[in-house]
């Protein structure tokens, strides 16, 4: 499948190391994930400088809109995840959730919203590995 992965820029990069750890399982899985960049580590919260903030915006809408499901990291809040998702759901595209146990809340408007109706709360990695393995299966 085509996963858009989406996760937080400029939200904060404290979690870079485990986006970049559900990016490469998800590739182990066969899959092709779309925006691999949000697991540079090289990528600061500063966001990517090569290109403007249209054509970051434009070609993301285009790599969602191409994508078979959008996969969100939510734990770390990130108006581009927000923006991201409520997209998704405005053309109707499947949405896979992952959002840390307890560490924050997350938005009710996300967890209120009906087409979010796959959102999994999980402790580490290799929890997130299982659903991914699980969830990401046809
Ligand atoms: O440089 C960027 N490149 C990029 O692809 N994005 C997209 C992908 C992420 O899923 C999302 C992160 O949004 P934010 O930067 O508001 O945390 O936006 C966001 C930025 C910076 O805002």
């Amino acid at each position: 499948m085509k996963i858009y992965f989406a996760a937080s820029i400029s939200g904060g990069r404290a979690d870079q190391g485990l986006y970049r750890q559900l990016i490469d399982f998800m590739k182990s899985l066969g899959h092709q994930v779309l925006t691999e960049h949000i697991g540079n580590p090289n990528l600061s919260k500063d966001g990517e400088h090569e290109l403007s903030a249209t054509e970051i915006r434009d070609r993301d809408i285009n790599w969602l809109e191409e994508s078979d499901i959008v996969v969100a990291e939510t734990t770390q809040p990130s108006l581009g995840v927000g923006y991201e998702l409520a997209y998704a759901e405005k053309i109707n595209k499947p949405v896979l959730i992952l959002h840390r146990n307890h560490e924050r809340h997350l938005s009710a408007m996300i967890s209120g919203t009906h087409h979010f109706d796959n959102i999994n709360y999980y402790a580490d990695f290799q929890e997130a590995r299982k659903i991914l393995q699980t969830e990401l299966k046809s």
